[in-house]
């Protein structure tokens, strides 16, 4: 049986971020989590030109109830809900991203979206003219201890993420990115 590896602590928070549950994300990945433009860009140039993105979990379910809350879903709604982990070039995963796309987005001109493969989200969703992202918000996420996914045996206990909404012809998805203790950049993202 599927468990998911992370779970948000408690709600998300809005920035400024001052500290959450008594605790600071770590400077040098501060501009990763507030950065405006797409992770998946960032993780390339970072991982210079190395990155590929494994998927962990992939189908329709009903999202969780704080998901459905942030899209505003019915109790009973459909998602595609794709869990994955995002490598750049190291052996160890950087980035495990949770995106919860409504059945009601995934139609018209974004059904093309109902056929994710390996190829990154962010690819398809920035390529976009019309998508619109909404404010990035903040949280400590911690790890399931159900998981059992080899990937993340050596992964923290805790770690930092962020989740936006983003809107397609006006149609809403979510994108939650948790940074793994494998994550250690060096640099800002590139802009
Ligand atoms: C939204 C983006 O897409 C990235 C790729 C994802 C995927 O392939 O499932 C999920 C989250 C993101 O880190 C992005 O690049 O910013």
């Amino acid at each position: 049986m599927y468990h998911s590896p992370f779970e948000a602590i408690g709600d998300w928070h809005p920035q400024p971020l001052e500290s959450l549950h008594g605790q600071k994300p770590p400077e040098q990945l501060l501009p990763w989590l507030l950065h405006p433009g797409s992770l998946t860009a960032a993780l390339k140039y970072l991982g210079e030109g190395s990155f590929r993105v494994q998927i962990l979990n992939q189908g329709w379910q009903t999202p969780r109830p704080e998901e459905r809350r942030a899209l505003n879903l019915k109790d009973r709604s459909r998602a595609l809900v794709r869990e994955v982990l995002l490598y750049g070039n190291s052996a160890q995963p950087w980035v495990y991203a949770r995106s919860v796309l409504p059945e009601r987005t995934l139609t018209g001109k974004s059904r093309y979206l109902r056929g994710l493969d390996n190829r990154p989200l962010g690819e398809l969703l920035f390529s976009q003219p019309d998508i619109r992202r909404g404010p990035i918000v903040l949280n400590r996420l911690a790890r399931n201890p159900h998981c059992q996914q080899p990937e993340l045996s050596d992964s923290a206990p805790h770690a930092w993420g962020r989740r936006s909404t983003f809107w397609l012809q006006d149609k809403p998805l979510l994108v939650a990115e948790t940074f793994l203790s494998g994550f250690n950049p060096h640099s800002s993202p590139m802009a």
